[in-house]
């Protein structure tokens, strides 16, 4: 299948993806089952896996989002943009972190500095995918679906270059 200009093939199915949001949902269910917390979308990424979360998601929660961008094409620039900040409300609350993938690490170690910042009261992280491999910082995953090897994927919000993330399943790119 070709995604701009590069070839990618089929690599998670729909319904594996599926079942590992319905299990993420009922493990923060378990954890903040008694409070309000706020699942806060990284954009643009997560918005997918964010809205499915939400529909598995049994408890009382409330959503906002934030947006920052540091990869070109295939890689990491190293450096984060952020075009839409944490909102002043969440001073003092209880946030998730929506992640599509977790693969430097980079983009969460920067939105934890920048929460922290905020005065936003406690932080935990729900990421889709994670590239243990890569995947080096201290910062704490809480919530994590799918561990995946260090390739580059596209589909259930994650893009190349813009495209390809209106797919259900996900694709690995060709090497
Ligand atoms: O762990 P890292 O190496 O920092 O990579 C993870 C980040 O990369 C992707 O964002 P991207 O910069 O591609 O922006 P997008 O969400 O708009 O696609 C993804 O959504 C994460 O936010
Ligand atoms: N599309 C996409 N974005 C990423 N951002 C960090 N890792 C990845 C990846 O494997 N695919």
């Amino acid at each position: 299948m070709k995604i701009g200009d590069r070839y990618f093939e089929p690599f998670i199915e729909a319904s594996e993806i599926q079942f590992a949001i319905q299990q993420l949902a009922e493990q923060i269910y378990a954890d903040y089952s008694d409070q309000c917390p706020v699942f806060v979308g990284v954009l643009n990424g997560s918005i997918l896996f964010l809205a499915d979360l939400l529909k598995h998601y049994k408890g009382d929660c409330e959503l906002s989002f934030i947006k920052v961008k540091s990869y070109e094409g295939t890689n990491s620039t190293n450096h984060i943009t952020e075009s839409l900040a944490f909102d002043d409300s969440l001073q003092g609350r209880s946030i998730i972190l929506v992640e599509d993938i977790v693969d430097t690490g980079n983009t969460i170690v920067y939105l934890k500095e920048a929460a922290k910042k905020k005065n936003i009261h406690h932080v935990k992280i729900a990421t889709l995918f994670l590239k243990p491999e890569v995947y080096q910082k201290a910062v704490k995953l809480d919530y994590v679906g799918i561990r995946i090897p260090n390739k580059f994927i596209v589909g259930c919000g994650l893009d190349y270059d813009g495209l390809g993330r209106n797919s259900s399943e996900v694709f690995v790119l060709k090497e």
